[in-house]
């Protein structure tokens, strides 16, 4: 059956209504969940490299904010350092998986995130509004880090100044936060002497999510989620508790392991949900927050905990 305005069936069209209703009234549930929820969302590497890819996710992070959460970005730019190095002509290499970082590099690593990466993603995210604040681990002591050593074949090596975060004061990400705006942090940080560290983005975005008890952190990547047995694509996890997590870390091979740490830590820290999700879906974030299966790996406190996101 047609009606005399369009070529479409009737039925076809009401089936399709249907379906963007039910995607609309399927929300609903998360919607009233997560009114007022800090989320702390992880985005970096290689799922940052696609202009559409980022002009998304931007739009993601202000639905959160329109949508009543209160979206926190913490970013990396591995790939953009590493960019930036080559046309320098400064060689890099990475031990243990962390960027072996003489004071050269730091003055690069500094200058990359703050002023480059952060600076697109703030712009990406305030097309859409005033929203967007950048701001590093040396702001308002956002984080102190501490150096630290890399561990390869389970021997110490010295890395130089990377460093990892062992404390954070969360007041200037929550007086951006309280005033409606999207904290946009790069992941440098000030040792106590002053002295500016390179810390791992998912290190780092742990250890906040953890200072600021929010209800989820999310860690978007280039694969699916966490797999139990890399590459075996069947090994998909689904939703793994902290202490199973903490029994396969050990398993884990080296890009997976400071985002594993780092919803471990998180977890433990007293955050509710920690997700590894695939940052090459576009909107994969919304997908994770406002509907019922969610995408990626959850990690839960423990066994007993509810079935919900
Ligand atoms: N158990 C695992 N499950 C999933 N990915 C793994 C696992 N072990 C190693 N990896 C690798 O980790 C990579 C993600 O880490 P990395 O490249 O550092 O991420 P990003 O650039 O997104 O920060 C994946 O592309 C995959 O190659
Ligand atoms: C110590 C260390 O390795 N720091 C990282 C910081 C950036 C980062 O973590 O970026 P991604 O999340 O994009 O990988 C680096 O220099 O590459």
């Amino acid at each position: 059956m047609t009606d005399k305005h369009s070529i479409v069936p009737v039925d076809e069209r009401l089936a399709a209504a249907a379906e963007k209703a039910s995607v609309l009234i399927e929300a609903l549930p998360w919607l009233q969940r997560f009114h007022g929820a800090t989320v702390v969302v992880k985005y970096g590497g290689n799922a940052m490299v696609d202009d559409e890819l980022k002009r998304a996710f931007a739009q993601d992070m202000v639905f959160l904010r329109i949508a009543g959460l209160r979206p926190v970005v913490v970013h990396g730019g591995g790939p953009q350092i590493t960019a930036m190095l080559d046309r320098l002509g400064i060689k890099g290499e990475f031990k243990g998986g962390l960027r072996v970082t003489t004071p050269e590099t730091m003055d690069v690593v500094r200058m990359v995130l703050v002023g480059q990466v952060s600076r697109e993603l703030v712009g990406l995210i305030n097309a859409h509004g005033p929203y967007a604040v950048g701001i590093s681990g040396e702001d308002a002591r956002l984080f102190t880090a501490e150096r630290k050593q890399a561990t390869v074949d389970g021997e110490p090596v010295d890395v130089g100044l990377v460093g990892e975060v062992v404390d954070v004061n969360p007041d200037a990400v929550l007086d951006i936060v309280n005033a409606g705006r999207i904290p946009v942090v790069s992941t440098v940080a000030p040792d106590t002497d002053g002295v500016v560290h390179n810390v791992n983005a998912d290190t780092a975005a742990g250890a906040l999510a953890s200072a600021l008890r929010a209800e989820k952190l999310v860690v978007l990547t280039d694969v699916e989620g966490l797999y139990a047995n890399w590459p075996d694509r069947s090994s998909l996890v689904d939703r793994i508790d902290a202490d199973e997590l903490e029994n396969l870390l050990p398993s884990l091979a080296s890009g997976m392991i400071p985002k594993m740490e780092a919803c471990l830590r998180a977890i433990r820290g007293g955050v509710r949900r920690a997700h590894v999700i695939d940052g090459r879906l576009a909107h994969s974030v919304l997908l994770e927050v406002f509907t019922s299966r969610g995408v990626g790996t959850m990690v839960v406190p423990s066994k007993g905990v509810d079935d919900v996101q």
